[in-house]
C-alpha cells in the first residue's frame, strides 16, 4: 500500500487530499449507515487523523452531531491534518475536546477510531495511547479507519495496547494484517487508476462495481 501511494502521490495522481477526501466521505456514510446518534471522532495527526477529521466534516454536514478529540492540541497538527481542521472549524462539529471525560462518550451511537492507521509505529503512547484506551471503554460500537489503531497493518500484531474494532473500513487494498481481523470488514474506493497498480506489480481486478465500499467479510471467527 505504501509503495501504491508512492506511485500515486509521487507521479500518476491522485494527491494524498483527493485521496482522503474519498475516503473520509465514504467513512462517513459508512457511520451514518451504522448510527442516527452522536458520532465520536478520535482523530491523530497523520493520514489516518485526517481522513477521520474529514469524515468529521461530512457527518456534520448531513446533520449528525459530532464530537472531535485531537491526540494533540489543534495548533500542533501537521500537514493533511490540520489541513481537515481547519475546513471542520467550518461545520458544527463540537471541537477542542481535550479530556475523554469532555467527548460524551456515553451518549456515543458511535465512535470512529481514527488515530493511528498504517503509520503505527512501536507500541501506542502518550495521547495516542489514551484514545486507544478511550474507544475501548466506549459502549457504543467502533468502527476503525484503515485498521484498528495499534494493531500492524502488515504483520497484525500488536505491539501493546490496539482498538477492539466492530467494524474496519480500509482503504483500496485490504491489508495483510487484518487476515482473521475481528469485525466487519469493509474496503473503500479512494480514486487510484489502474496505472498505479499496474506500476507496482499488483494484480488489481476491481472489486467496486459501482459502488464507493464493498463488505469484504462480516464478523469472521477469531
Ligand atoms: N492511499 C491510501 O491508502 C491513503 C491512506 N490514508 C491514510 O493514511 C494512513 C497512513 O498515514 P501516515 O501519515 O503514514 O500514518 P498514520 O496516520 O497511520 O500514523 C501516524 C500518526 O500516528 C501516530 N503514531 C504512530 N505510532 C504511534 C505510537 N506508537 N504511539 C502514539 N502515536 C503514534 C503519529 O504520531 C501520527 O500522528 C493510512 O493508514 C490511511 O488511513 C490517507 O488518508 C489517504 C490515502
Ligand atoms: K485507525
Amino acid at each position: 500500500m505504501r509503495e501504491i501511494d508512492r506511485i500515486a502521490v509521487g507521479d500518476v495522481g491522485p494527491e494524498l487530499l483527493q485521496m482522503m477526501e474519498n475516503a473520509g466521505r465514504t467513512l462517513a456514510g459508512l457511520a451514518r449507515s451504522l448510527t442516527d446518534e452522536t458520532v465520536v471522532v478520535l482523530a491523530g495527526d497523520g493520514g489516518n487523523g485526517g481522513g477521520g477529521l474529514c469524515a468529521a466534516r461530512h457527518l456534520s454536514n448531513h446533520g449528525w452531531d459530532v464530537r472531535v478529540v485531537l491526540d494533540r492540541p489543534s495548533d500542533e497538527l501537521t500537514g493533511a491534518a490540520a489541513t481537515q481542521y481547519h475546513v471542520l472549524k467550518g461545520t458544527d462539529a463540537t471541537l477542542g475536546a481535550t479530556g475523554v471525560e469532555s467527548t460524551g462518550l456515553s451518549e456515543a451511537g458511535l465512535v470512529v477510531d481514527a488515530v493511528i492507521g498504517y503509520g503505527l509505529s512501536g507500541a501506542p503512547r502518550g495521547r495516542g495511547r489514551d484514545l486507544v484506551e478511550t474507544a475501548n471503554r466506549a459502549p457504543s460500537s467502533v468502527l476503525s479507519l484503515d485498521v484498528p489503531s495499534g494493531v500492524d497493518a502488515t504483520t497484525g500484531e500488536t505491539p501493546g495496547v490496539a482498538v477492539a474494532a466492530d467494524v474496519v473500513l480500509t482503504l483500496a487494498l485490504p491489508k495483510t494484517g487484518l487476515v482473521g481481523a475481528r469485525g466487519d470488514l469493509w474496503l473503500a474506493d479512494i480514486g487510484i487508476p489502474r496505472e498505479v497498480y499496474r506500476r507496482a506489480g499488483v494484480e488489481y481486478d476491481q472489486p467496486f462495481s459501482g459502488e464507493t465500499r464493498v463488505r469484504l467479510h462480516a464478523n469472521p471467527p477469531g
